[in-house]
């Protein structure tokens, strides 16, 4: 048997063999973005984004204007950056003030997670909650961190995420949309916008079966867009019975998740799926995500359009920079505690 460091070993019940998958996949939609040029299938298209945040929190997209020569760009430069040594790749190491730039350490919940990650914010400066000091409600500049090598990370990872970012705000859209409000019910809420762009690798790892990529969590964002190779390894969870799925790689497909932000505004009508990676002995495997993140100051909580006495709010809400600072708080300074869940802030009735 290889050995695994013990800070890797995920608890029994959320091990990868722990959750039966059904032999017969029921499928995550993929939908077909070049339909909304026809004006008789967008209504179409609208619906079937509804069913699919309602059920799964989780879809693929397709033709999806994000060019694959931009994510092509993306994925060279950083296998270059995370092929280097570990001495070069700390250079630009994420902190405690900073949580930007290179680490390998993440815990999604108590567990070390299997991977190394790259992050940066999308807007450089961005503006953002101070994390450190739980009394401080101060806000700070934070910029992102460059490798001096690869030179041209910087600029692939820029371009690609003004695509991202075009394509996440036109799916906001498409969903606000489907709930019956204005096409554009969302927009003042990213003024400063806090997104998020990361590059995911998750080397083959000895004991698959007792370590994860990344341990179950739900996203605390709006909404995700996940660029995945043709490796395979993220599942979800099934709203209605709790049973994990693979998230089958479609070439040049965009995975769709929510985030707790959309959960709270919509008082639970959409759903933001656990998911986790599952890793494997043989093949590395990256992975592009965009996190699409509010304002700081903005007030997460069940829309008032969509509540009613016979559907009061299940939550009680929180202002989104305090909750995304206790939360990175609590990652690094507690980490026996689990980080701060958006269910702990449930109404209980
Ligand atoms: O790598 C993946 O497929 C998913 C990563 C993920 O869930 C995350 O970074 O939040
Ligand atoms: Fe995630």
């Amino acid at each position: 048997m290889k050995d695994l460091d013990p800070s890797y070993i995920q608890a029994p019940e959320h091990r990868r063999d722990s959750n039966s998958i059904p032999n017969q996949p029921e499928e995550i939609r993929v939908i077909d973005l070049s339909r909304l040029d026809d004006p008789k299938d967008i209504q179409n298209v609208i619906s079937e984004i509804g069913d699919a945040c309602e059920k799964w929190g989780f879809f693929q997209v397709i033709n999806h204007g994000v060019p694959l020569d931009a994510r092509q760009r993306v994925e060279k430069t950083v296998k270059t950056f995370f092929d280097l040594p570990r001495e070069e790749k700390i250079k630009v190491k994420r902190d405690e003030v900073n949580q930007v730039g290179y680490h390998d350490g993440e815990h999604t919940t108590n567990v070390r997670d299997w991977k190394e990650v790259f992050d940066m914010y999308f807007k450089n400066p961005v503006v953002i909650p101070s994390s450190t000091d739980p009394e401080d409600e101060g806000i700070r500049l934070v910029y992102n961190k460059w490798p001096q090598f690869p030179s041209d990370l910087r600029e692939a990872c820029e371009e690609y995420a003004r695509h991202a970012e075009k394509l996440a705000f036109k799916l906001l859209e498409l969903i606000s949309l489907s709930l019956g409000l204005p096409k554009e019910r969302f927009h003042d809420y990213f003024k400063e916008q806090m997104s998020f762009f990361r590059i995911n690798r998750y080397p083959p790892c000895p004991r698959p079966d007792l370590a994860l990529g990344v341990g179950h969590h739900k996203d605390p964002d709006v909404l995700g867009l996940l660029a995945q190779d043709e490796v395979g390894g993220l599942q979800v969870r099934r709203r209605s019975d709790g049973v994990w799925f693979p998230i089958r790689p479609v070439p040049n497909a965009l995975v769709i998740n929510l985030g707790n932000c959309m959960e709270l505004w919509t008082n639970d009508k959409y759903w933001s799926a656990e998911h986790r990676v599952v890793v494997n002995t043989t093949r590395e495997r990256y992975s592009i995500p965009f996190f699409l993140l509010p304002s700081h100051d903005v007030e997460v909580k069940p829309l008032e359009e969509l509540v009613s006495p016979k559907n009061p709010p299940r939550y009680k809400g929180y202002k989104w920079g305090k909750f995304y600072a206790s939360r990175n708080r609590s990652k690094f300074q507690n980490q026996d505690i689990e980080t701060l869940q958006v269910d702990d802030l449930k109404v209980v009735t």
